[in-house]
């Protein structure tokens, strides 16, 4: 997220870590990470991101239901070295207040 803040970019991959981390860490809904995708992003694009977001949290048309990522495997395979995480300080300890509404308060 920090490299999103910073750049308004991030790979493919990370947006489905991110993403899979918001609904399934998180528990949040995953409206709110897609509106903060479409704010911060410089390739927001409507159909890609909100698509995407359906597609990681399970509510599109996909018939596999959610995808779950696995945080320590996908470090693994494509951080081994923890460059990436070091550069953007992604082990840092997280103090921020997580909103816990649901559907029903979404604003429309
Ligand atoms: C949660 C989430 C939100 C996203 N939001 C956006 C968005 O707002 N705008 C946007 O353009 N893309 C979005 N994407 C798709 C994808 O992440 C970007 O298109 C990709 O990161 C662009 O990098 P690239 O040009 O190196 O793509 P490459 O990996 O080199 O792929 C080549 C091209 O294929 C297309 N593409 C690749 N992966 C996807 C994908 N998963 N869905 C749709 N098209 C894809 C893009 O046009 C991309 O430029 C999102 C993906 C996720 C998981």
């Amino acid at each position: 997220m920090k490299e999103l803040n910073a750049t308004g970019f991030i790979t493919n991959r990370s947006r489905q870590i991110a993403a899979s981390c918001l609904v399934n860490e998180l528990q949040l809904d995953w409206r709110y990470g897609a509106a903060y995708f479409e704010q911060q992003l410089i390739d927001y694009d409507v159909a890609a991101n909100w698509g995407n977001w359906q597609y990681i949290a399970g509510v599109g048309v996909d018939p596999r239901g959610g995808r779950h990522f696995n945080l320590a495997k996908q470090t693994q395979q494509y951080d081994p070295h923890g460059e990436y995480i070091a550069k953007w300080q992604g082990n840092e300890h997280c103090d921020a207040q997580l909103d816990d509404l649901d559907a029903a308060d979404w604003p429309v």
